[in-house]
């Protein structure tokens, strides 16, 4: 029996599930959500045991850390070493890698050095794969990319409208993210639907604390909302997604931003539902706040939704139609309010959902049998994708 890691860094959030391969039997799994906010919640499921604590989780380090307390402590594994493989989700990367890569340190470098194209994800996804290679240099370590997914998109599609040597030289384009979680839920809707996936024109809406809207046409990615960054795109929990450029040099005159970095970092950690609400960047917050009156926090869930509304019509055009829209991750799986919202103003194009199956915890269809464009609900699972890569890749 070997027992293979799954680690998936996001933003907000580390999740983790340990399997046995090649079983694909989750023996434990974990998340830390709310990373970086007051009252970071961590749970540890294992054995039918559930464990909750409530504390602050500053950064993906300190979650790494408690992580490996959490397996000797609650006695899910002995020692270390009955850990074989060790799959790590890698945002971005880029030009350098089109499919999951066995780490090692120059591999690991090279992650490290495409940071500029995921700023708040590869340092953290780096980060873990340091800890793991140092505690665990026997194991299988293997990256597996968001980025992977989209290499699929025609050149129309990922090339911005920028002079040419802008790519040629210095591979200016649109790289998404999100892939593994695109891919996933992609293969398991064509399952409910019961067609091949190949005959199926999809958008997946991945709606966590970051956001992308991917058109899957026969089950390749053909356009992808996030771009050169995981900055580009809708408005998510932090981030401002798609906007005129020409507001960064006007603020860096006008306000105390003093660089274009200072204006990007404000863009990717400020803005977006916290920037707007001024109360926070979790939707749970969010729907609070809003059913307290609050007007910014109200603002905020209508621009969030507006923007996934606007980026599904783009993909209905990519697309030229499409038989399935597919809800999934923190927000597209549990907020039910949302999902309205985004439905019920696009009924033009033949979606409706079907209100006694749009409930937390129901998956698969939620629309109802006249809706000519499905809508489902589809739980994302990127670390059974990172296992089944460490399986594939070991020796
Ligand atoms: N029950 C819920 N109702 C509404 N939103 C939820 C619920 N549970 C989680 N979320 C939201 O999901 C988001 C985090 O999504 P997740 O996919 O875990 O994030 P990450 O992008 O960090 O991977 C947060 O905005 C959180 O509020
Ligand atoms: C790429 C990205 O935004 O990931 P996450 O949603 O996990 O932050
Ligand atoms: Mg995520």
């Amino acid at each position: 029996m070997t027992k293979t890691l799954a680690v998936n860094a996001g933003s907000s959030s580390l999740k983790w599930q340990l399997y046995e391969m090649p079983e694909e039997k989750v023996i434990a799994k974990g998340i830390f959500e709310r990373i970086g906010l007051k009252d970071s919640i961590v749970t540890v499921k294992y054995n039918g045991n559930e464990d909750t604590k409530t504390l602050d989780v500053n950064d993906h380090n300190q979650a790494v850390n408690i992580l490996l307390e959490d397996l000797k402590a609650f006695g899910i594994v002995q020692d270390f070493s009955e850990i074989t493989g060790v799959g790590h989700r890698v945002v971005a990367g880029g030009e350098l890698f089109k499919e999951s890569t066995r780490v090692n340190a120059e591999v690991l470098a090279q992650i490290e050095s495409l940071s500029v194209l995921a700023p708040l994800h590869n340092p953290a996804n780096a980060a873990g794969i340091k800890a793991f290679l140092e505690l665990l240099p026997d194991a299988t370590a293997v990256a597996v990319f968001d980025t992977a997914f989209h290499t699929s998109m025609p050149e129309k599609a990922y090339r911005y409208p920028i002079p040419a040597k802008y790519y040629e030289e210095y591979n200016v384009r649109k790289y998404g993210a999100h892939g593994t979680s695109h891919m996933y839920v992609a293969g398991e809707a064509a399952k409910v639907l019961g067609k091949p996936l190949e005959e199926l024109k999809l958008i997946t809406a991945h709606i966590g604390n970051g956001v992308s809207l991917t058109a899957v046409d026969g089950g390749k990615s053909v356009d992808t909302s996030m771009g050169f960054t995981p900055l580009g795109g809708v408005m998510m929990g932090t981030r401002a997604g798609e906007m005129d450029p020409s507001v960064i040099p006007y603020l860096i005159s006008e306000t105390d931003l003093e660089s274009a970095q200072d204006v990007i970092d404000m863009m990717n950690k400020k803005s977006g539902l916290s920037g707007v609400s001024e109360v926070s960047s979790d939707m749970r917050d969010i729907q609070a706040a809003k059913e307290e009156g609050n007007e910014k926090a109200k603002l905020a869930f209508d621009m969030f939704v507006d923007r996934i509304q606007k980026y599904i019509g783009q993909y209905l055009a990519v697309l030229n139609g499409a038989d399935a829209i597919i809800f999934t991750a923190g927000v597209g799986e549990n907020a039910r309010h949302v999902r309205t919202a985004i439905i019920e103003g696009m009924s033009w194009f033949g979606m409706e959902i079907d209100q006694t199956k749009n409930v937390r915890g129901n998956f698969g269809v939620i629309s109802t049998a006249e809706s000519k464009v499905k809508v489902l609900v589809i739980p994302t699972d990127e670390e059974l994708v990172i296992a089944r890569d460490v399986e594939r890749l070991k020796d």
